[in-house]
């Protein structure tokens, strides 16, 4: 098979590349605003709700401090209270149902003594009053030195919950009970209204981990007491360490996330926000940005058009002139383009210099072309074309063909450069005393014709015989009378046939030949 060689258009418009670099520019560019805009925006946004999901998880855990320290100072006092009566009853019961009434700070309480024998509990329905403490989180109780907030654990009752316990002492240091106060996690509680009010609706919560990573509180009650998956907050929160990062979650969600440690419990109490929910805001940021940025770029990109356009225009004028070359006219469209820049006008002096010596070197071949070169008259060239030039224009004339008599023996007797001499003094005799629109022409060696416009016969007959006269005249350079022989015809117009005007034209100039020579014939 053949191969075709493709030739790609290497050469393009400087308009469409104009237009086509200013526009992939000027979409680059917003594009790269866009991108740039939205990375800001996204970092921002993030940034924002690390922030104040630090904050709040801060503000939480202060909350949660103080409210664990309220309670152990409520029991202090208590405890305060009974040490010196523990074997009264009643003042045991009430300083019981107190601690648990006043406040709802604790689901419930119970006072035991140093056996771990309960002496009181709040609420009634309790009934463990005269029962020996027997879970591990009482029994760790009795024996602690100072007060004490247990891990979370399923009670016997059935309730997930946190023990918070403060040892009675009496005034000389010995040790006589414990004041227990039970705080449930997955019931109301003043715990879980503390952490639940903090509690917002796009999608963020917060949740609570002590140091074994087991739940204290969640909003989805039924995970509080089980132990946290993998999730870097918990691990941050094993470690101590308060702070905020983006992290995917246990479920694998990714979650802007801040998270604090209750000092008092060494809890860490966790506030997060899906990254979905924390940049929902972009879109329309995004859209606010495209509303000030378009029109801007969309003015931008016509200031950039129209002033490249307007770089391109004299080069765009230039090379048009350039491609259609009119003789005469190019050279007046050239210096009609305004080249307003060093470039450009340097490119179009270089053109019009090219133009003048083109023009020039034109008019020198046109000439030379049509121009006899041993006299400097019309041509046979230039003698068909005028004829044609008069015929299609409908003009009419009268051509006279001419001979010089005898001018073989010119040639013979003198040589050929005084010919030459006597064909250029007739030559100057011819061309003497010519309008404008007529045309003198040397036709073939010693031939030669007349063209006379808009002539009558009678006028051309004039002009013919004048032209005899001064010839006969005339002394040639060989110093002989150069008689001349010459035949007028007329064309008046479409109806006459140009080749027969100029065969009789010839037939009269050998008629005048054959008269005699040295007349002009023309009937
Ligand atoms: N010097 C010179 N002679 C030329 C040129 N062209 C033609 N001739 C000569 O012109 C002469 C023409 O001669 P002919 O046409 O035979 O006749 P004639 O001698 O002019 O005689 P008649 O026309 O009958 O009067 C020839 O000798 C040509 O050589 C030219 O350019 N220069």
């Amino acid at each position: 098979m053949k191969s075709v060689r493709r030739r790609w258009p290497l050469v393009v418009n400087l308009r469409h590349l104009i237009i086509a670099l200013t526009t992939s520019s000027a979409v680059v560019s917003l594009l790269a605003t866009f991108y740039a805009s939205y990375k800001v925006q996204r970092q921002q946004l993030i940034a924002q709700s690390l922030e104040s999901n630090l904050a709040y998880a801060n503000k939480l855990a202060s909350s949660t401090d103080d409210y664990f320290k309220g309670v152990l100072q409520q029991m202090a006092y208590a405890a305060s209270q009974v040490a010196p009566a523990l074997n009264d009853t009643r003042r045991v019961d009430a300083e019981a149902r107190r601690l648990h009434l006043q406040t709802d700070s604790l689901n419930s309480v119970v006072i035991a003594d140093s056996a771990g024998r309960v002496l009181a509990d709040s609420p009634p329905q309790l009934n463990l009053r005269g029962s020996l403490l027997h879970t591990p989180q009482a029994t760790q109780a009795l024996e602690a030195a100072g007060p004490r907030v247990s891990a979370p654990y399923l009670a016997p009752s059935g309730n997930m919950l946190v023990l918070v316990s403060q040892p009675i002492v009496a005034a000389d240091g010995a040790r006589k009970g414990v004041i227990l106060g039970a705080i449930y996690l997955r019931q109301q509680s003043a715990l879980n209204k503390l952490l639940g009010t903090h509690y917002y609706h796009d999608g963020s919560y917060l949740y609570v981990v002590d140091r074994e990573r087991r739940i204290l509180y969640h909003p989805e009650t039924q995970r509080v007491g089980s132990v946290m998956g993998i999730n870097p907050a918990a691990d941050r929160i094993v470690q101590g360490v308060s702070g905020s990062e983006v992290l995917v979650n246990s479920r694998g969600v990714e979650m802007v996330a801040g998270y604090s440690i209750v000092p008092t419990t060494g809890w860490g109490i966790v506030v997060q926000r899906p990254l979905s929910a924390t940049l929902a805001p972009i879109g329309a940021l995004m859209r606010q940005v495209m509303e000030w940025t378009l029109p801007l770029a969309a003015v931008a990109l016509l200031l950039v058009w129209a002033f490249a356009l307007k770089i391109a225009s004299p080069l765009h004028a230039l090379a048009a002139t350039a491609a259609s070359y009119r003789p005469g006219e190019s050279d007046a469209r050239l210096r009609s383009i305004s080249s307003w820049y060093l470039e450009a006008a340097q490119l179009k002096k270089a053109m019009l210099r090219g133009l003048g010596v083109f023009d020039g070197n034109l008019r020198r071949l046109q000439k030379d072309a049509a121009t006899d070169p041993l006299t400097g008259l019309g041509n046979r060239r230039q003698f068909d074309f005028s004829l044609a030039v008069l015929t299609e224009g409908e003009t009419p004339f009268c051509v006279v063909l001419l001979d010089i008599d005898f001018f073989k023996q010119v040639n013979d007797r003198f040589g050929h450069n005084a010919g030459d001499a006597h064909l250029r003094q007739l030559a100057g005799l011819m061309a003497e005393g010519l309008r404008p629109e007529d045309l003198a022409c040397r036709i073939g060696g010693e031939e030669f014709a007349l063209l006379l416009p808009g002539t009558a016969l009678t006028e051309a007959v004039a002009i013919a015989e004048s032209l005899r006269r001064r010839a006969a005249e005339s002394a040639a350079p060989d110093g002989q009378a150069g008689t001349l022989s010459l035949g007028v015809a007329e064309w008046q117009g479409p109806d006459d046939d140009v080749e027969a005007v100029l065969r009789t034209a010839d037939e009269r100039l050998y008629a005048a030949k054959a008269q005699g020579r040295n007349r002009v014939v023309f009937g």
